[in-house]
């Protein structure tokens, strides 16, 4: 298969590797300094292009690679609460092809759907209140991170006391805390830590006046990440529309 990587930072990096020893192509490149090649034959050649940047390009990335008629697949976060419904309105109703997802990693997905069962039992369970924390590499540019958001949804859609995610602490790179921990009962708190170069950490947290449960996925490098692009690439080039993991992985719809 033909890729096209647009971003070429960590993740584009890791993925040039892995993508070619499953076989792949990479025909075309796109970092800050050749925006130009957006035109280029070499990428509307691609049958995927992969886009890892950043929450304020990510967008016009995806229009540019719209308009040359190539699929897409992106990781980028931070993006979505601006512009998540144009992008899905151009997918559902006007041929465009995205996959896309806050975390590729199957172990996030596995957690994903533990994180959604949890969420249904403790209904059953109002002595608990629920918090999420995550811990990220000091580069980071967004907070929450996409994970702990696409989490915090999970939570919202199946736990009945809780109605919308707030931001709780951010402990910045510099050691400085700001935000609150205090929030309304109907509110969801995540707190973010920005620490070396943690690839991700993401906890969720039940705690009653006698104990605490405790769920976490804690990532040991980008390996998960880089090869669930890989796999949602192949899976884009032969499907089309606003696609994500429940349609790589069905048994998160059950
Ligand atoms: N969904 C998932 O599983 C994962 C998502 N992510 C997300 O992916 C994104 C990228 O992560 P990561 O690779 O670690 O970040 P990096 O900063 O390491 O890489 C991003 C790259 O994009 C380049 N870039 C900036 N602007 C443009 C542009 N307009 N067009 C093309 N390239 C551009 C940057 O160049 P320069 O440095 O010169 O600015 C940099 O090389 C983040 O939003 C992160 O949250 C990360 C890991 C996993
Ligand atoms: O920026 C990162 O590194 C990561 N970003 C994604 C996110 O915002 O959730 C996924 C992963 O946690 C790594």
């Amino acid at each position: 298969m033909k890729i096209a990587l647009i971003g070429y930072g960590k993740m584009g990096k890791e993925i040039e590797k892995v993508a070619l020893s499953r076989g792949h192509e990479i025909v075309c490149i796109i970092d800050i300094n050749n925006q130009e090649d957006f035109e280029s034959e070499a990428f509307k050649s691609a049958d995927v292009a992969i886009e890892f940047t950043n929450p304020m390009v990510a967008y016009n990335n995806y229009i540019r690679t719209f308009k040359a008629g190539v699929k897409l697949v992106s990781g980028s976060t931070g993006w979505m609460a601006e512009h998540g419904e144009e992008i899905k309105r151009l997918c559902m109703e006007e041929g465009k092809t995205l996959f896309w997802s806050s975390n590729f990693s199957l172990g996030v997905t596995i957690f994903s759907a533990v994180n959604k069962y949890l969420a249904k039992i403790m209904n059953q369970f109002p002595a608990y209140d629920v918090t999420m924390s995550e811990t990220h590499h000091i580069h980071k540019m967004d907070a929450p991170s996409g994970t702990a958001i696409t989490l915090a949804e999970g939570i919202l859609e199946n736990l009945d006391r809780k109605s919308e995610w707030t931001k709780g602490t951010l402990l910045a790179p510099d050691g400085t805390v700001s935000g609150t921990n205090t929030c309304a009962p109907n509110e969801l708190p995540i707190s973010s830590i920005r620490e070396g170069e943690v690839f991700g950490i993401h906890t969720i947290r039940y705690e009653s006046d006698i104990d605490s449960i405790t769920i976490t996925h804690d990532a040991k490098n980008r390996g998960g990440f880089v090869l669930g692009a890989v796999l949602a690439a192949e899976y884009t080039a032969q499907h089309e529309g606003y696609l994500g993991m429940s349609d790589l992985f069905p048994f998160l719809n059950d």
